[in-house]
């Protein structure tokens, strides 16, 4: 087993909401570069921690964690459509891996995925396609949340599992890191919200339209006084960037859900997917980690960073 990780940020306001050229620009570079690792590395097992938006996970039924044995992408904000290669056999013995391991996890046989999982596996691979990939959906933006110290042990079953299979598995993470784009809470919230967060799968085009124009507007003034939305954090974001890239992966276990969301915005809990990412590789042995990119991007209403680790 040799493994490589990845973690960066996703936003689908990219191409949507552009900040300045140099900025488009920059992060371009940082994918291109990190695109050229994995097609070095040439993984024959992805694992992607992802979150989801209220697109596949609803609150008929909200689960901690849950592995796909099949996966559709809705497409949303413009990323590609269709079926991900999904590795059936891998993620049913994942599944049954972690059970044994005492950590409860959701199994769903056709799942459907957005943004906050096609995004990278685009970025990163071109394609929701290319390599065989195992989806492990944490959910990070519908409260209440599984304590952080959970989501590390849900990644320490999931890198001794990886730890067994004698394959080169490229493990990410996606989302974060602090941001609040304008996702609605369904505590208070008006009846039609509700209904949407209860069961709002497979929305009308003019309902998708309309949540992707509110996303948009709220990017235009995203970090203004005029945005009542949590701003960036960039001191967070690099405080937390240390604690992983440093190997102080304890830590993370006192983290308050609570906390984090009134200091860094509600949706920098996508970074659960980069604990669960660190703790899998923490768990096959010592890692080195570096911090490829950071920078706050308010039109992108993300902390966007990259950082890439493997096996010491
Ligand atoms: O439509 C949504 O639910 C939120 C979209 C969204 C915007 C900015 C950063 C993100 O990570 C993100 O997911
Ligand atoms: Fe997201």
């Amino acid at each position: 087993m040799t493994v490589m990780v990845k973690c960066l940020s996703h936003t689908p306001l990219r191409g949507l909401n552009d900040p300045g050229v140099e900025v488009v620009d920059e992060v371009d570079t940082v994918l291109a570069q990190a695109r050229a690792e994995v097609e070095r590395f040439d993984p024959e097992l992805i694992v992607i921690f992802a979150p989801d938006h209220y697109n596949g996970l609803f609150y008929d039924l909200m689960p901690p964690f849950v592995i796909a044995t099949a996966a559709d992408s809705v497409g949303d904000y413009g990323t590609l459509p269709g079926p991900l290669r999904v590795d059936r056999d891998v993620a049913l013995a994942l599944t049954r891996s972690i059970l044994d391991s005492d950590i409860d996890i959701a199994l769903s046989h056709r799942l459907q995925v957005d943004h906050g999982c096609t995004q990278t596996l685009e970025e990163l691979t071109g394609s929701l396609t290319r390599y065989p990939t195992v989806p492990v959906i944490i959910n990070s933006v519908a409260p209440p949340f599984a304590p952080y110290r959970r989501v590390r042990k849900l990644g320490e079953a999931v890198g001794r599992f990886i730890g067994g299979l004698d394959k080169r598995v490229l493990v990410l993470g996606t989302g974060g890191l602090s941001h609040e784009p304008p996702v609605p809470l369904l505590a208070g919230a008006p009846e039609e919200i509700a209904n949407f967060l209860i069961a709002g799968r497979n929305p009308t085009p003019e309902a998708r339209a309309a949540r992707q124009a509110r996303t948009i507007a709220a990017g235009r003034i995203y970090g203004t006084p005029d945005c009542h939305l949590t701003p960036l954090n960039p001191d967070w974001d690099l405080g937390f960037i240390d604690t992983l890239v440093e190997g102080r992966l304890d830590e993370v276990d006192t983290f308050s859900v609570e906390e984090i969301s009134s200091t860094a915005g509600r949706s920098t809990h996508e970074i659960r997917t980069w604990v669960a990412a660190f703790a899998a590789l923490a768990a096959t042995g010592p890692y080195r980690a570096r911090k490829d990119y950071y920078r706050p991007i308010n039109e992108w209403i993300a902390g966007y960073g990259v950082i890439s680790a493997e096996a010491a």
